[in-house]
């Protein structure tokens, strides 16, 4: 199953600038650890906001969720979630 993960962060405007930097400091980490693992195929940053379009590849909902709620900075996202598949017309067979 392959999902098209969209996550606004909204950073709440007391956080210090040392408590921004450890928790995206601990998202890297999380995240390049799902990367590494070959799930989360692509991080793409939208230009602009704080906000990144990923793709990731799972067996289940419930894999995708367990993947996204694992990022420290979950509780401050607003999170929307396609679930994509090959389109028939497309030109290459491979969706990654
Ligand atoms: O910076 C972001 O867009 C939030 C984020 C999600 C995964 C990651 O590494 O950073």
């Amino acid at each position: 199953m392959v999902y098209v993960v969209e996550m606004d962060v909204h950073i709440p405007e007391t956080w210090s600038e040392e408590k921004l930097a450890d928790i995206t400091a601990k998202e890297k980490e999380c995240s390049q650890k799902w990367q590494s693992s070959g799930k989360w195929k692509h991080l793409w940053r939208v230009a602009g906001r704080f906000s990144n379009i990923s793709v990731l590849e799972v067996d289940s909902p419930e894999e995708l969720h367990q993947i996204i709620s694992s990022l420290p900075l979950f509780p401050y996202m607003n999170i929307k979630v396609t679930s994509i598949c090959k389109h028939p017309n497309a030109i290459r067979q491979t969706l990654l």
